[in-house]
């Protein structure tokens, strides 16, 4: 049964949290833990779905794990896995997209790797095209099953000159973690440089890999034979936090997000202050708040990093629902992560989506039929509602909504919000939301 969350909206969201490590970092180098032969230390770990599902596989093959949740550390043991046998893992089928990243460490543990069918947010078709010829071309053979995919490296994984056709995030960790240990020199261009990426860079590193990264998205490696453990505080979540700036945003609230980082956000920050928020960074978080007066509308492009996050962009579409005149947001990451603006339309926003590049240049979903650009005319008062989550970043955004909207929302499907935000009931409530969990 999908859980159910009333919302009391209207009222601005007003107060202090803080926002813990990030998901998409803290999952990865569990994954990396499991490379190494000494134990490693994660610090700065939150308490969300995705670390207890990357923390359940890493247990069935022979990693002990310790999370002491209250103080955010994650103890990883895999110094025994390679006595563990390969585990049937298709209970974890489905939850989350962890698994596809097991391959490399477990080829180099193990010798084989059993990989189920994937889970994640569903907001495109989310292919493993370039995650499989990537072991391909490591030497490793993929046999596609009904369950999923079994990958062998009968005569090991050896180091390749790869180039990625689009900077996937995925893939180039996919690489990362099996260059590190692989025979000889590794060579990716074109490669992702998020913040989450270089953290798992310098935690590998630590752990005794070689890696270097040039300026023009290039990756250099030269495998090791042998990786011990390290310790590693995990950098913020900038997602988090730049979706609690735009609930402050859209609900006319102030919020300080306590352990914000600047660095990773610059490009959320220019827009949020071109969209009419303000924000003030120190040393112990950003301060992001409604000014009064018009929010402006934007033309906005999604992109890979240092560009516009597109996991900001759902949030932040519900606060330009209440900006004046016509914003334009152009998504050029996923073909189809605008589903979540049809639940906004029944709130009365005035939301068109196109399948056109709208509002900068064409991007690979152009001439192809995604509904990949949307068009938000506002200021449009939302109207409270009974919606369902669609996705992670969907469903904060709908919450958002409810709270922004006049009246009583009852929101179902919450559960999905966990796999991103840490005790999200908890910090809402913390900045005055009237929220009830329902029965
Ligand atoms: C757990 C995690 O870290 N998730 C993040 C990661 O997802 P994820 O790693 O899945 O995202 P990618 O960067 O790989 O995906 C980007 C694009 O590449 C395409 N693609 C990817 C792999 C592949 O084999 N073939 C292919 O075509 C995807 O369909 C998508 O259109 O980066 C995304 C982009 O910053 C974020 O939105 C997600 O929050
Ligand atoms: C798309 C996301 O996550 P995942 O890749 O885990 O589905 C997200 O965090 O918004």
């Amino acid at each position: 049964m999908s859980a159910v969350l009333q919302v009391n909206g209207g009222t601005p969201l007003k107060g202090e949290i803080s926002v813990r490590g990030a998901k998409n970092f803290v999952s990865k180098a569990m994954v990396a833990a499991l490379l190494g032969e000494d134990p490693s230390e994660l610090r700065n770990v939150p308490q969300i779905k995705d670390v207890e599902v990357v923390s359940g596989l890493l247990r069935l093959h022979g990693v002990t794990v310790d999370y002491d949740v209250e103080a955010g550390v994650i103890r990883l043991d895999s110094s025994d896995v390679e006595t563990a046998h390969v585990a049937d893992i298709d209970a974890h089928a489905g939850s989350s997209r962890i698994p596809i990243l097991f391959c490399g460490p477990l080829l180099h543990r193990l010798g084989e790797a059993f990989i189920p069918d994937l889970g994640g947010c569903r907001i495109g078709d989310r292919p493993i095209d370039y995650h499989l010829s990537i072991l391909r071309e490591f030497g490793a053979v993929v046999d596609k099953r009904p369950q999923g995919i079994h990958i062998t490296a009968p005569r090991g994984l050896t180091g390749a000159k790869i180039a990625l056709p689009y900077p996937s995030v995925g893939a180039t960790e996919q690489l990362l973690l099996t260059a590190v240990r692989a025979k000889g020199k590794t060579e990716l261009s074109n490669a992702a440089t998020e913040p989450e990426i270089m953290a798992l860079i310098a935690f590998l590193q630590r752990m005794g890999a070689i890696i270097s990264v040039d300026t023009d998205r290039v990756i250099r490696i030269e495998g090791v034979d042998r990786l011990g453990g390290a310790t590693y505080t995990a950098l913020t979540d900038r997602i988090e936090a730049g979706s609690w700036a735009c609930a402050a945003l859209a609900t006319g609230g102030d919020i300080m997000v306590r352990g914000a980082d600047q660095h990773g956000m610059m490009a959320f920050l220019n827009t949020f202050r071109k969209v009419g928020g303000d924000f003030e960074v120190t040393d112990e978080g950003i301060r992001f708040w409604h000014p009064g007066g018009e929010l402006k509308s934007i033309v906005l492009e999604t992109d890979v990093h240092p560009g516009f996050m597109t996991d900001w962009q759902q949030p932040l579409v519900v606060a330009l629902t209440q900006a004046t005149g016509l914003s334009i947001v152009h998504e050029t990451v996923y073909e189809n992560r605008f589903g979540f603006t049809e639940a906004l339309r029944g709130m009365g926003a005035q939301i068109q989506v196109y399948r056109e590049c709208l509002g900068g240049s064409p991007c690979r979903f152009g001439h192809r039929n995604f509904n990949h650009s949307a068009v938000v005319s506002g200021p449009t008062p939302l109207r409270a509602a009974d919606i369902e989550v669609p996705d992670l970043r969907g469903g904060f955004s709908h919450l958002i909504a409810a709270l922004a909207a006049e009246g009583t929302s009852r929101v179902s499907g919450i559960d999905i919000i966990y796999r991103g935000y840490e005790d999200f009931m908890g910090k809402l409530r913390a900045l005055g939301a009237d929220v009830q969990p329902l029965d």
